[in-house]
């Protein structure tokens, strides 16, 4: 490895994306993952070994990495925001589920440090989502249901993806504006709404499919990820722009926009 490889770091090593992560730097040119760690003991994953997520400031200190790359959950994701800017770490962070309030602590650690959150690291999805943008923006007074299929082991709902669309769908039409999430009995559809559905089953890696129908026709707009590798080179592709950067709040788009110039 030369001396100026990527060195990164990794928290939720044992996790499922965790381990994506250091086997897709393992298998990248350049890269090395010079801190992993996890919450509960964890054997090394790929050779690297995992050091416990308790030492995480300690090792920051001792080793300096370009970059971490976090997907966990939001409490210990904000909580290694705060790690990585007590250090001086950028922080690349695909967790999802976050509250709002957790959401204005991630901001406050991107006034001391880089921070790139991103809800979904597929390229696939940056283009479902300017795809969508454009058709419900070209499609006035068209019903939207969004619909997200994820494996069983899934915590949080909607997905962080699905609520991306959301947004990306009531920034271009403004006579959208309740999310109604899944429907039971006597519910007749009311003309603001977005219906929002939640699908937990087998080993889903990510699905996401959004319907627009009016005017006698529909539209159906479907991202489907084949596997976790391709949210992990997403992330690896965002550690390696965010390095050297000044402190700020980025996103995938900003990753995906340098490598379009
Ligand atoms: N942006 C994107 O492209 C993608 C985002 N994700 C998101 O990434 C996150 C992780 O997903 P996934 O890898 O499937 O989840 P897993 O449950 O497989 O892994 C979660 C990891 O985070 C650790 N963790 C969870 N809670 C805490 C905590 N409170 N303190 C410290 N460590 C904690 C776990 O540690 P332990 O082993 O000790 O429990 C584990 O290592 C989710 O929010 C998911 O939605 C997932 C895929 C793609
Ligand atoms: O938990 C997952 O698995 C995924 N989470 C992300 C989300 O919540 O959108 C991205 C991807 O769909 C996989």
């Amino acid at each position: 490895m030369s001396a100026d490889a990527l060195s990164l770091a990794v928290t939720g090593a044992g996790g499922r994306m965790g381990r994506e992560v250091i086997e897709a730097a393992v298998d990248r040119e350049g890269v090395a993952v010079a801190v992993a760690v996890n919450r509960t003991e964890t054997d090394p994953v790929a050779g690297v070994p995992v050091a416990d997520a308790a030492d995480l400031d300690d090792l920051l200190a001792s080793e300096a990495p370009d970059a971490l790359i976090d997907f966990t959950g939001p409490d210990s994701a904000v909580a290694y925001a705060e790690t990585c800017a007590d250090a001086g770490v950028p922080l690349v962070t695909g967790t999802t589920g976050f509250a709002d309030a957790q959401i204005d602590d991630l901001r406050a650690a991107s006034e001391a440090v880089p921070v790139l959150k991103a809800s979904n690291f597929a390229r696939g999805v940056a283009a479902l989502r300017r795809a969508v943008r454009e058709a419900a923006a070209a499609l006035p007074g068209y019903d939207v249901e969004l619909t997200e299929t994820h494996h069983n082991a899934k915590r949080d709902a909607p997905s962080g993806t699905a609520k991306s669309i959301l947004d990306d769908v009531e920034s271009v039409r403004e006579d959208l504006d309740e999310r109604v999430h899944g429907r039971e009995g006597d519910a007749p559809r009311g003309p603001g709404e977005v219906g929002v559905h939640a699908r937990r089953a087998g080993d889903v890696t990510g699905e996401h499919e959004v319907l627009l129908a009016g005017n006698r026709e529909t539209l159906e707009l479907t991202h489907r990820a084949g596997d976790r590798g391709v949210f992990a080179e997403g992330a690896l592709d965002a550690a390696d722009w965010i390095a050297g950067r000044d402190p700020g709040w980025y996103g995938f788009g900003d990753v995906l926009d340098a490598g379009a110039e």
